[in-house]
């Protein structure tokens, strides 16, 4: 069967940029190290005045299809995730569909345009209706292109604001795909949870801590479910293993679990023993209680290992590398995890071509997802076609004030008194111009 994956990928950051030890920490009275240490997280990403969730989605696109000299023809699909829709009728799809005809020869008429929502996991899951399209061979010979795209912003004053961010990425999903194909298995963990919504509102409504816990739940569930479709997990199956990453500190308490579950019963447990012991077995304990402290203890010993350690620092950690400077990008942040993997793997001196991806994706209400992805052959030539360093060394660093009026701007309920200039030149790019007659957003190329 011919293996269905993605085939090319574009990233758009947000234009300005807010250092969280340097600007954001003294502000909230707070130590740095709490952002780079504790969630993990040096700077932000915003968007500046013109950029919303469609100048962001249609310039990642727009990379995308020049870069692989695509015409609106070679698509049939244009799918964007989001959690930050502007429009409950409407799709982003549309919008984006509308800027790029404004510079490509042809149309979108043909193509079939839509809007998934499930908070952060919508853009796995719009690959996921990619995937099963072309796979039922409705396709026409036709790419997808998959875009998810958010402005991750909280109100000022939650604990959230810590963990902003604005980007896109775009994706071009594709039969004999050149950077991944997925696997066919998957596992699922969903709940109806009310930890972190947003009813009929902007910014969320957030429990953090909860959210937190809601998280690791529906990962180990996932996790659970993907193995009882596949052998069980071996901690050498897996080369990097991309989570979602609202900050990376999440990332670090996930993986530590996903360890602990993986090495339970192998000879990686056997060899740990003599250090800290044998996991905690539930029959061993008279109530909950205690067996939840004697794993609390295990896990404080495991992440002290020198073993668990090296397995972080090679699988885990790399995947961390753009979060760290852009903060929550919602439904892109598992695809950037996937791309810092892969740029940490153009430093190795080795060809990966085969070797597999743990890739776990998560949305808040509750659902994550699990499945594995097989690096392919021209996966060197598309990671290294990236201008992501670029662009991150462009943005405007921002000083406390402007990112109070920045913040201001993008509310939408909010009036802003007065006129906040750009920060930012825009150049050969999509911009947000102001709003027609029937209150849509209006767009234009500047060159
Ligand atoms: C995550 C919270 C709750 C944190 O909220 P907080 O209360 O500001 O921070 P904290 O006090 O919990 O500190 C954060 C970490 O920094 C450490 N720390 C503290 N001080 C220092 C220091 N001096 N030096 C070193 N480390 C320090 C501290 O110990 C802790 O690490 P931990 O103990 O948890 O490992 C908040 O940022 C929040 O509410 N964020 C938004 C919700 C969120 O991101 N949840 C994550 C799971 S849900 C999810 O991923 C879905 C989501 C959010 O992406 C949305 C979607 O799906 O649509």
């Amino acid at each position: 069967m011919t293996e269905v994956g993605i085939d090319a990928v574009e990233i758009w950051t947000g234009k300005l940029k807010l250092d969280l030890p340097g600007t954001f920490a003294p502000q909230k009275g707070d130590d740095p190290e709490k952002y780079t240490k504790g969630l993990g997280l040096n700077n932000s990403s915003f968007p500046d005045v013109y950029e919303d969730i469609v100048t962001m989605g249609a310039n990642a696109a727009k990379q995308l299809m020049d870069r692989k000299g695509l015409a609106p023809e070679d698509i049939g699909r244009i799918d964007v995730a989001t959690e930050s829709a502007f429009d409950h009728s409407k799709p982003a799809s549309t919008y984006i569909a509308g800027c790029l005809e404004q510079v490509y020869d042809g149309d979108f008429t043909h193509a079939n345009k839509g809007e998934r929502k499930f908070a952060c996991l919508a853009g796995t899951q719009a690959i996921d209706d990619a995937y099963n399209w072309i796979r039922a061979g409705r396709n026409r010979d036709r790419a997808a292109l998959v875009i998810s795209t958010d402005t991750a912003l909280y109100a000022r004053g939650d604990p959230g604001e810590a963990t902003q961010g604005a980007g896109a990425v775009a994706m071009l999903i594709d039969e004999d795909p050149s950077i991944v194909s997925l696997s066919m298995e998957q596992g699922y963990g969903s709940k109806d949870e009310t930890d972190f919504l947003k009813p009929n509102q902007q910014f969320p409504s957030v429990d953090g801590k909860r959210s937190v816990q809601v998280y690791l739940s529906r990962m180990r569930e996932a996790l659970e479910d993907y193995e009882s479709v596949t052998d069980d997990i071996e901690l050498d199956d897996f080369v990097y293993a991309p989570f979602h990453t609202p900050f990376p500190g999440m990332v670090r308490k996930a993986a530590l679990l996903a360890y602990r579950h993986v090495i339970r019963d192998t000879t990686y447990e056997d060899d740990l023993a003599g250090e800290i012991g044998r996991q905690p077995r539930e029959d061993d304990y008279d109530d909950r209680e205690a067996y939840e402290e004697a794993i609390r203890e295990y896990m404080d010993a495991l992440k002290t290992t020198e073993q668990y350690q090296t397995w972080y620092d090679t699988v885990v950690e790399p995947t961390l590398g753009l979060s760290r400077e852009v903060g929550n990008w919602y439904t892109s942040s598992v695809h950037i995890a996937r791309v810092s993997a892969l740029r940490d793997a153009l430093t190795r001196d080795r060809s990966f071509v085969g070797d597999t991806l743990l890739v776990a994706s998560y949305g808040s209400g509750a659902q994550a997802e699990i499945h594995a992805e097989t690096i392919r052959e021209g996966w060197q030539a598309e990671i290294e076609g990236l201008n992501i360093d670029d662009q991150l060394a462009a943005r405007y660093e921002l000083t406390w004030d402007e990112y109070e009026d920045v913040h201001d701007v993008h509310e939408y309920d909010m009036e802003v008194e007065r006129e906040i200039e750009e920060f930012t030149q825009p150049e050969a790019e999509f911009v947000f111009t102001g709003w027609g007659r029937m209150n849509e957003r209006k767009y234009e190329y500047v060159e």
